[in-house]
């Protein structure tokens, strides 16, 4: 097994550039299946998920060339297939995406219920109660998801219960192509959301109020490729921050929007940090005092629930008493437990952690339970004494690109190795 080695006790030090968000680009490769002529997308990071995105949609005929690092040509005209294989769709949620740009360009798609991932239960309901109200019917046996709509879908007036970032995205790409106008409210607000939303209207959609809590969609018969360069990852941008809080370093994050950063950067001067905020990206210089804070995750533009595990990591060091409360996902604290081999201390109430700060971590054995639990706990290991093994890469792998090279630039003692072969 792969394990990260890390040798706790540098400071992270310089400028790390910023890849292109990947929960952006995971939406963005599939709306490029509604496209009749190419795309070329920019900023693609070099992520296990992206690569498990082309496999699902190269598998319902979709054409897909890497040009070069970091550029992906997408023809989707030969799009022939209806259904996404399960052990695709197993291996990442978003894969779920592909259900809206099915119905709209086919009237039919077939897909299994998505992997179920370790933060919690993650239904879909949301997503088909849309497509129900857009004319489609639904069917599920044998744990696969059956839509049709044989006559098209059908503009709707939609409301979301909860601001569902998957179920936007789906409705944002069904809608585009549907008859008629869509009203989406209680939208997500994410900017991943306005990434999808500006990629479509390029591509020839009419979308209005991405990034409000209501969308406004006008069908149109047809939608073409075009060229689009994906938004800088927030929540990368966001881990490296928090390391530079926590190392007591000073990193220049090359790329981050600030405008996408406003809680964490809240957050982080509150316990102590200093964070400039610049044209080409943020500047964060780690004090040597750091103050207990309190955080409660919440949808966009709340504290983000992808920064939840990093920023506790960072809570387990601070002086005094810290409360992290978690309100999207209902099982997202798995990371408590790794942390406490670490030696954290921390209980959980509820949707709650409570965290009473520890001088000192200490480097154990640990498993990545989740991707951000997986880069928490890297970040506790940069600043335990001794050294820490993050074991379950695979995890950290669908969501950060080149992490460890990245960090190795920053001056932090870390590698990737092979177990087995080391022993
Ligand atoms: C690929 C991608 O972009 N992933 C992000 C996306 O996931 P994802 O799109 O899956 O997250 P959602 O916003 O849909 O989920 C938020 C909450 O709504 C619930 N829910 C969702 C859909 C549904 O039909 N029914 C339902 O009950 C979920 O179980 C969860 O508790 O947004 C999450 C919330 O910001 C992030 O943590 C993920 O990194
Ligand atoms: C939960 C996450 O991703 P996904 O929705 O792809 O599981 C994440 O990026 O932290």
């Amino acid at each position: 097994m792969e394990k990260l080695v890390i040798r706790g006790g540098k400071p992270l030090r310089g400028t790390v550039r910023v890849s292109g968000a990947k929960n952006a680009v995971l939406p963005i490769i599939v709306a490029s299946m509604l496209g009749m002529t190419q795309s070329t997308l920019t900023e693609i990071p070099e992520l296990a998920d992206v690569q498990t995105v082309c496999d699902v949609i190269r598998s319902l005929g979709v054409e897909i060339k890497k040009l070069q690092k970091g550029v992906l040509e997408i023809d989707a005209a030969g799009l022939n297939a209806t259904a996404a294989p399960y052990d695709l769709v197993r291996r990442m949620r978003a894969s779920f995406l592909v259900m809206g740009p099915l119905l709209a360009r086919k009237r039919k798609a077939e897909i299994s219920l998505p992997g179920g991932c370790s933060i919690g239960a993650r239904p879909i309901d949301l997503h088909l109660k849309a497509f129900e109200a857009m004319g489609a019917s639904i069917t599920l046996a044998d744990g696969n998801i059956k839509a049709e709509v044989p006559q098209g879908l059908k503009g709707a007036q939609i409301y979301l219960d909860f601001p569902s970032v998957g179920a936007t995205e789906n409705v944002l790409m069904a809608a585009a192509m549907a008859e008629g106008k869509t009203i989406l409210e209680n939208a997500a607000e994410e900017p991943e959301i306005v990434d999808l939303a500006t990629y479509l209207n390029s591509m020839g959609a009419n979308i209005r109020g991405a990034g409000t809590n209501v969308i406004r969609i006008e069908g149109v018969k047809t939608l073409h490729g075009a060229a689009h360069a994906v938004i800088p990852d927030r929540i990368e941008a966001g881990t490296f921050m928090v390391g530079a809080a926590m190392t007591g370093g000073d990193v220049f994050v090359e790329n981050a929007l600030s405008e996408h950063l406003k809680p964490l950067i809240a957050k982080l001067k509150e316990v102590g940090a200093t964070v400039e905020e610049e044209i080409d990206g943020i500047r964060v210089m780690g004090g040597s005092q750091r103050r207990s804070v309190d955080i409660k995750t919440l949808p966009y533009p709340g504290f983000p629930t992808d920064m939840q595990a990093q920023f506790m990591a960072l809570t387990t060091i601070c002086k005094g008493t810290s409360v992290v409360t978690e309100t999207v996902f209902e099982n997202r604290f798995m990371h408590v437990d790794e942390f406490k081999r670490m030696g954290a201390k921390i209980r959980i109430e509820g949707r709650s952690a409570v965290i009473e700060g520890v001088p000192v971590l200490r480097g154990a054995s640990v498993s990545a339970t989740d991707l951000r639990a997986g880069a928490a706990l890297v970040l506790a290991g940069l600043v335990a004494e001794g050294e820490t093994k993050v074991g379950y890469l695979y995890h950290i792998d669908r969501g950060y690109d080149n992490l460890v090279a990245k960090l190795q630039r920053l001056g932090a003692d870390i590698v990737r190795v092979n177990m087995e072969e080391e022993n």
